[in-house]
């Protein structure tokens, strides 16, 4: 278990963390979201005791991380894939995190062998893919055994083969038990992955919410109506309360009306339909909707007085 109360972290007169509150449970996977620079890597690095908060408390397990008595049995992190000396090998770069934190050398072949490295544990990790290096930290992370793990973007840069493997690893800790808290810039990525989603823009908390309730919060609904009287049935949508827009010959998009009231609406005024299909938006669009407003760098050129809303 993960708590943060108040959980704040200022750099000069930017506010990177602003006051979150939030808890992350064992036996689920909970996505940590937001768009670049939203202060997840900050919050990660609080949790973890790398970094003093500026005001608020956060607790692993109950305690601040520095006072854990074997924080590598407790938490396991993947901060920085690339934090790892390139000289030595896969097997002694772990070798010596175990030997430094009086964990069994036995666990240095288990985790490679868990990570699928066991055939170029002796290899340099300088030679290294990006997702062997990422497969590496994430053995580092697990060889503690911890109840917490936590992944900063994991995924990023691999192929999809790696970020297949990576989400079903994920899936399978906190399968057993274990609290899984993993960040993402991408809301694909967790729509899969992720039971629990903690979303937050500017370092605020934007949502607190499982995967399904963010679904249902956000992706507004739209209808496909195919009819060949688009016109005709345009007037009758926009009389009803809703809204008609053409999509295509014969297509109409309709939102602000259920389903089955276009339905009955057609049926009732004898309107013939040859399509009438739901729609739900996608989770990156409703995430990218949610979040516009606290992108800290947008890609056009911001409104006047925009530029600093921190
Ligand atoms: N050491 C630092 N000194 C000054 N500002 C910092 C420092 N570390 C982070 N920041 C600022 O704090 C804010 C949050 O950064 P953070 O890296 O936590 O965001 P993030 O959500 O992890 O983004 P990204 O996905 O880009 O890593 C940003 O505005 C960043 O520029």
């Amino acid at each position: 278990m993960i708590e943060a109360v108040g959980l704040t972290k200022r750099y000069g007169d930017r506010l990177a963390v602003d006051h979150l509150t939030f808890t992350v449970k064992p036996g689920q996977v909970t996505g940590f979201l937001g768009p670049n620079g939203a202060g997840k890597s900050t919050t990660m690095r609080m949790i973890l005791g790398l970094d003093a908060p500026s005001s608020g408390t956060v607790t692993v397990n109950g305690r601040p991380f520095v006072e854990l008595d074997n924080p590598l049995r407790e938490v396991g992190a993947l901060l920085d894939a690339k934090a790892i000396h390139g000289g030595r090998s896969a097997y002694h770069h772990l070798l010596a995190l175990a030997q430094s934190n009086n964990l069994p050398r036995r666990r240095v072949d288990q985790v490679l062998e868990l990570v699928g490295l066991t055939e170029v544990a002796r290899k340099r990790a300088k030679g290294f893919s990006l997702g062997m290096g990422q497969r590496l930290g994430i053995a580092a992370a697990l060889l503690g055994d911890p109840k917490i793990l936590i992944f900063d973007e994991p995924v990023n840069g691999l192929d999809p083969e790696g970020i297949l493997w990576i989400r079903n690893l994920m899936k399978a800790l906190a399968a057993e038990g274990r609290t899984v808290f993993v960040s993402s810039h991408l809301m694909s990525e967790m729509e899969n992955t992720a039971d629990h989603l903690l979303v937050i823009g500017r370092g605020r908390m934007i949502a607190d919410c499982t995967v399904q309730e963010f679904i249902d919060a956000n992706s507004e609904l739209a209808v496909r109506v195919r009819t060949p009287e688009p016109t005709r049935l345009a007037e009758l949508v926009t009389g009803a309360g809703g809204r008609a827009v053409p999509d295509g010959e014969g297509t109409l998009l309709v939102t602000e009306l259920a389903t089955d009231r276009i339905g009955d609406l057609a049926f009732d005024n004898g309107v013939r339909l040859h399509e009438l299909s739901p729609l739900q938006a996608s989770l990156e669009q409703a995430f990218m909707e949610l979040t516009r407003d606290s992108v800290e760098y947008h890609a056009a050129v911001p409104a006047a007085g925009q530029e600093d809303r921190a």
